[in-house]
């Protein structure tokens, strides 16, 4: 029988489109309510400046509604699965798979619980006036809105555009003609896949990859790479690769659909070589790109191209000097942590005139945002997690001066105690004539169930601006995971039985761990 509790109250996402006849006006126009626009918005209206933001859909964007809070509230609903079908050893045997409408429900429910900062109410409480439609500029600091059949113009001093990304079809024969999936539909499927088909093997494919397969249904992964999460070291891509074939994924690596065909029951995806493989439904997981197309960038001479807006290290556009971009519209990386990073950047630059503290924080601000310093983390079982460059980078970069210290989890007392495995590793340069002077880290990866609260620490010198002896000597909770950390930064230092295995980097991309 369905609970009471199954079923979250309906949220209201955005507010009721009654504009009137007028031209409205604001300081600051924000298009577009994701993690980047949010960010912006709140912070603009901190300078008490008449602040508006328009919203065609739901105000929380793709990371609260088809982005991380679904994709992460069902790996949390999987692991749990997951961990009560292998609690044999321990006695306890669970049998059958988890009802669909309550997974349902509980994503309806991890929503809801945003809709205290996220709503319409929450924003317009802090400052923000809230418009519902779709914007696209039509003259220098106009945009016009399409809200309720209505067309109207709003007009602003300075704009932040924060319009987020698209899903990129891939050229595939035939997939127009099949009910094809993506994340914006994946979460709000009325009944669990059969058998899911999933192009694509980068964080999406395979965070959905291990979800699904524990949750009962039948998973089949084809990317076209020669190794899942291509950005990653190579040692993350193998561990991610046994841990997903372990819980029962198909993982077809160099894989190329070359034709989908519609089937009584699902679809039926023709591999280039001949194989063919049937599934209830197909879901692409094949990247996205900045949306930046009908927005009339071209009429206030705003320059994007496929790569996104382009914008300055203040997240300024390069040739419309009052207009910013914010989040994954300005491109690669995509996460929500840099599109808010970013989106706090085009705030700070509405505030005015920078002071001193302004232009420092400003400053700060710009130098946390620059892709190459974003941490990223695939909230896979284990975890994968990544800031930096990797080792094969590193000494494409600067050669022999590359030193690797690579530490064994399976060593640490609390993953022995816990039962589990994974590495940590980090990549530097060396210091001079084997002293800690000039030492500096370059990169660190993390394969473990905590890689993702590791990551934030093994990255923080180097993002500090701290020597990374400090961190190696400072004493951490015992026993903890974090502990791995200082043993790995002890690793630059020392060698010995209870540090992280030191050796100089190699350029194969090999990856040793
Ligand atoms: C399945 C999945 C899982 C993910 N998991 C993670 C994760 O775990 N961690 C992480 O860091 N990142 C994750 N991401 C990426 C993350 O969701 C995005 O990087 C982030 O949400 C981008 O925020 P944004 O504000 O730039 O864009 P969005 O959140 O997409 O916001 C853009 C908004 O602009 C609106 N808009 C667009 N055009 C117009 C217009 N013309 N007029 C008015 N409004 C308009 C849209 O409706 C949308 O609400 C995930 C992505 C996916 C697909
Ligand atoms: N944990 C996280 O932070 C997280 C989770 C999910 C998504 N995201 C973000 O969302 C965005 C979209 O994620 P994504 O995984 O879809 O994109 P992605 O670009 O990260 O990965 C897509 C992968 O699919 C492969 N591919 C492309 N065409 C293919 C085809 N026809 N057949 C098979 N494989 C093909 C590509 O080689 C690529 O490695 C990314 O920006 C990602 O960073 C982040």
């Amino acid at each position: 029988m369905k609970r009471e509790a199954d079923t979250p109250p309906a949220a209201q996402w955005n507010v009721p489109c009654v504009l009137g006849d007028q031209t409205l006006r604001a300081d600051v126009i924000v298009i577009g309510g994701g993690s980047a626009g949010l960010t912006a918005a709140q912070l603009a209206a901190t300078a008490r400046k008449r602040v508006m933001l328009v919203e065609r859909d739901r105000l929380g964007g793709e990371c609260l509604f088809t982005g991380c809070v679904p994709s992460k509230t069902l790996l949390a609903l999987a692991r749990r699965v997951h961990a009560a079908k292998t609690s044999e050893s321990l006695g306890l045997a669970s049998l059958g798979a988890p009802c669909w409408s309550s997974v349902r429900a509980a994503l309806d429910r991890a929503r809801l619980a945003f809709q205290e900062f996220d709503s319409p109410r929450a924003v317009q409480h802090s400052g923000v006036r809230v418009v519902n439609g779709e914007v696209r500029f039509v003259a220098p600091r106009t945009l016009e809105v399409q809200c309720g059949g209505h067309t109207h113009r709003l007009v602003g001093r300075e704009f932040v555009l924060a319009t987020g990304s698209e899903v990129v079809l891939p050229p595939v024969e035939g997939l127009t003609e099949v009910p094809y999936l993506t994340h914006e539909s994946l979460f709000e499927l009325p009944v669990q896949p059969g058998h899911l088909l999933i192009l694509g093997g980068g964080a999406q494919g395979c965070e959905m990859a291990q979800a699904f397969v524990r949750l009962g249904s039948d998973v089949t992964l084809v990317h076209s790479g020669e190794r899942l999460l291509p950005q990653s070291d190579p040692a993350a891509s193998r561990a991610l690769l046994r841990a997903l074939e372990a819980d029962g994924v198909r993982v077809h690596l160099k894989g190329h659909v070359e034709r989908l065909e519609r089937m009584p029951d699902g679809i039926c995806a023709h591999l280039r070589g001949g194989a063919a493989l049937e599934a209830s439904h197909v879901l692409l997981a094949t990247g996205k790109r900045p949306r930046v197309r009908g927005l009339g960038l071209e009429v206030i001479g705003a320059k994007f191209d496929e790569g996104g807006l382009k914008v300055n290290t203040r997240m300024r556009s390069v040739s419309c000097a009052y207009l910013s971009g914010a989040g994954d519209v300005v491109g690669s990386p995509m996460f929500t942590h840099g599109a808010t990073g970013r989106g706090t950047l085009a705030g700070l630059g509405t505030l005015g005139v920078p002071g001193r503290l302004l232009a420092r924080l400003r400053a700060r601000a710009s130098r946390a945002s620059r892709a190459e310093d974003i941490p990223w983390v695939v909230f896979t079982d284990p975890e994968i997690a990544h800031w930096g460059m990797t080792e094969h980078e590193a000494v494409r970069r600067f050669g022999r001066r590359v030193t690797v210290v690579e530490y064994d989890l399976r060593r640490l007392d609390r993953a022995i105690t816990e039962g589990e495995g994974g590495f940590v590793k980090l990549v530097a340069l060396k210091g001079w004539l084997g002293t800690p002077l000039g030492l500096r880290i370059l990169g660190a990866q993390a394969v473990s169930s905590r890689a993702g609260e590791l990551i934030q620490l093994l990255s923080l010198p180097a993002r500090l601006g701290v020597h990374p002896l400090r961190l190696a000597l400072l004493s951490a909770p015992y026993p903890t995971f974090g502990d791995a950390v200082r043993q790995t930064y002890l690793g630059l230092f020392l060698r010995g039985h209870a540090f992280g295995r030191r050796r100089d980097g190699r350029g194969d991309g090999r990856g040793e761990a």
